[in-house]
């Protein structure tokens, strides 16, 4: 999918949300265990009962890889269910991976092609030849780490090298790898006044930006110092939405709280555009 795509469905939706599909069998209400494969049927309820309130969703490759072969089953029907019954909803596989660039390769392959996602969350640490594989793919996009939502960000990320601080680095040098402009960006909405600083370095870029709902990160905040004028926003929401209720209700539970977020989102479009 192209960036113009993603931005056209956003103007049509009056939505930025993209659903996190963690699906976790502990979590899920009961009756769905007796299903042959309770993790892509809760996947299918929630998909449709949510659709129209959400422009992507992005089922993290832990909750599946967590549980074998069936667990990466129920992923490939998820992804495939998604791209045969809503073709224009954009597709993350947070796999947060990145290796030497000949192994890189073949993860981009793995979720560019094989899977058929729209894109993949990249960690950066091994620079330049460890992301650059997965930007070879047209129209398809590579979601770099810069600033993640947890605790354990302001071990690394911002500390400073050479004067400056790594998240700034990070989002400075990947400008300069070949096909950047296939980049999208993570910066974690519990630390949105950082928001400021990054829309300097990358003033057009889109940023996927979790930890609102459960992580407690502010939906106002965010687009006060994230958005631009094509949005430039994917604010992910995973357990605060398909957790919504626990019983025979959970994919109405999970609509209504998928809607809540989106006219909010769709009141803040109109406030930067006034
Ligand atoms: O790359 C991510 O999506 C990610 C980056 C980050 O900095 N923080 C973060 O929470 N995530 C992911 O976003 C989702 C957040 O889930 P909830 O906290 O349940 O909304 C999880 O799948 C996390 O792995």
């Amino acid at each position: 999918m192209t960036t113009e795509e993603l931005v056209q469905q956003i103007h049509n939706k009056q939505s930025f949300l993209c659903i996190g599909l963690d699906t976790d069998l502990t979590k899920i209400p009961n009756h769905l265990l007796g299903e042959e494969d309770p993790i892509f049927a809760f996947n299918k309820a929630i998909i449709d009962s949510t659709h129209s309130f959400c422009v992507a969703y992005k089922p993290n490759t832990a909750f599946y890889e967590a549980y074998g072969i069936k667990g990466w089953r129920a992923m490939e029907k998820t992804i495939a269910y998604l791209n045969s019954n809503y073709p224009d909803i954009f597709t993350i596989a947070d796999a947060k991976r990145g290796d030497i660039g000949n192994t890189s390769k073949r993860y981009a392959q793995a979720f560019f092609e094989d899977l058929g996602f729209d894109s993949v969350t990249i960690v950066p640490y091994m620079g330049r030849d460890s992301v650059e594989p997965f930007l070879n793919f047209s129209e398809k996009h590579t979601i770099l780490l810069a600033l993640t939502s947890n605790a354990g960000a302001y071990d690394f990320q911002t500390k400073k090298v050479e004067g400056k601080e790594l998240y700034k680095q990070v989002l400075e040098t990947s400008k300069t790898y070949a096909n950047s402009q296939n980049l999208m960006y993570v910066v974690g909405a519990t630390k949105a006044t950082y928001l400021e600083e990054i829309r300097k370095i990358v003033p057009e870029s889109f940023l996927l930006v979790p930890g609102v709902g459960a992580q407690g990160g502010s939906l106002e905040e965010v687009c006060k110092y994230g958005m631009t004028s094509n949005i430039g926003l994917l604010v992910n929401s995973s357990r605060g939405i398909i957790y919504a209720s626990a019983k025979s209700d959970f994919a109405k539970a999970a609509a209504e709280k998928a809607r809540e977020i989106q006219q909010q989102m769709a009141t803040e479009i109109k406030r930067f555009k006034a």
